[in-house]
């Protein structure tokens, strides 16, 4: 319910969030109107975007003070205290899906959200290498749950924790996907903005088990520009449509290679694939990312570009995409809070 004064309800409309672009008033709920202030809450957090929202909203103020706050909605159901589920998948093993699970959770947690990160690739559980918890394993309050590991500011569950990758390797079938099944469920999460989900590659009996059993507001396809990835990118946006989910976004990685000492892009694996893609499946794409030195040997070394790099090219590329990411989502329509209901 959003409640504006004749005076400001048309001007709201007016200002466009610098986030979704939409009207401010299609988004903005008013708390509190006087003469003094304008009280406003969005439904994001408004700490990354306070001066983009101050400047924009100048022509509504009219001198009075402005207070903002904001949080990020549930868009489906939650598991446990984790709202907002995401998948990130490929059809295709090898394109850089973690690299940018990781990079994109980092960015999404800089842009204020409390981010959550599940390892669910048992054939190469790579983000305890990522985010340098290798070799820690997750404390257990009663034996049957587990605490995530925190590392960089996010809240991270490795079944690279709990196996040694070539006891992972060997898991087929019903067995891995119960075992995914079970690390999301007995995980304690605590409250979260947002869940990514690393999916193992493929599009198998696992990746549509998980996909249907887990509630996902919705799944990103990480592809590289390359045909053989794109058609195996097309596989995996088929498989969630068959289980009635969304592809909110996709990433192109490996978009251009980048050279470390001059600067100069090459279209290593082809040029505009995702642009394409996206466009021929009516999907956003959330961003183009590029091939360089730097996202191989910071990710790989446990300090993602990022945290390690904020100000680099790369950093930046991933923020755009995490910010594209968060306004598709905040365009969806918010799961209704519970209502309670009084039996007298
Ligand atoms: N944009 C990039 N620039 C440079 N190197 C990259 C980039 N993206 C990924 N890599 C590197 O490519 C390798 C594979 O990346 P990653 O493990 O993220 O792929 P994946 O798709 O998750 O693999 P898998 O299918 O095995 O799960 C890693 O060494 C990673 O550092």
């Amino acid at each position: 319910m959003r409640f504006f004064s004749k005076a400001t309800q048309p001007r709201l409309t007016e200002v466009l969030c610098p986030l979704t672009g939409l009207p401010l008033a299609d988004l903005a709920q008013t708390l509190e109107e006087s003469t003094a202030t304008l009280r406003l809450r969005l439904p994001y957090p408004v700490a990354a975007f306070a001066s983009e929202l101050e400047e924009a909203l100048k022509p509504v103020l009219a001198g009075r003070t402005l207070h903002l706050e904001g949080q990020l909605p549930a868009f489906a159901k939650s598991l446990g205290k984790a709202k907002n589920l995401i998948a990130v998948a490929s059809g295709k093993g090898g394109v850089g899906k973690s690299t940018t699970t990781i990079n994109l959770a980092l960015a999404l947690k800089a842009l204020g959200l409390k981010v959550g990160v599940l390892d669910a690739d048992l054939f190469g559980p790579s983000l305890p290498m990522m985010v340098g918890t290798r070799g820690q394993h997750p404390d257990s309050p009663d034996g049957k749950t587990m605490y995530p590991i925190e590392a960089l500011g996010l809240y991270t569950q490795s079944i690279g924790y709990l196996v040694d990758d070539s006891d992972a390797a060997v898991w087929r079938g019903p067995m891995a996907s119960t075992a995914l099944l079970q690390l999301a469920n007995e995980t304690q999460w605590p409250e979260l903005d947002l869940l990514l989900i690393d999916m193992p590659p493929g599009t198998g009996d696992i990746q549509l088990t998980v996909s249907q059993k887990l509630p996902l507001v919705g799944a990103v396809i990480v592809t590289t520009p390359q045909d053989l990835a794109l058609s195996d990118a097309i596989k995996g946006m088929a498989m969630f449509d068959k289980v009635g989910v969304a592809t909110l976004g996709l990433v192109e990685n490996m978009s251009y290679h980048q050279c470390s000492q001059c600067g100069h892009q090459e279209h290593l694996f082809g040029d505009g694939g995702g642009v394409r893609l996206a466009a021929e499946k009516q999907v956003p794409l959330l961003g183009a990312i590029p091939l360089t030195l730097a996202i191989r040997q910071q990710t790989d070394g446990g300090q993602p570009l990022v945290v390690n790099a904020p100000d680099s090219h790369e950093a930046h590329c991933y923020m755009a995409a995490a910010r594209k990411l968060l306004a598709t989502l905040v365009k969806r329509p918010a799961v209704p809070a519970a209502i309670e209901v009084k039996m007298v």
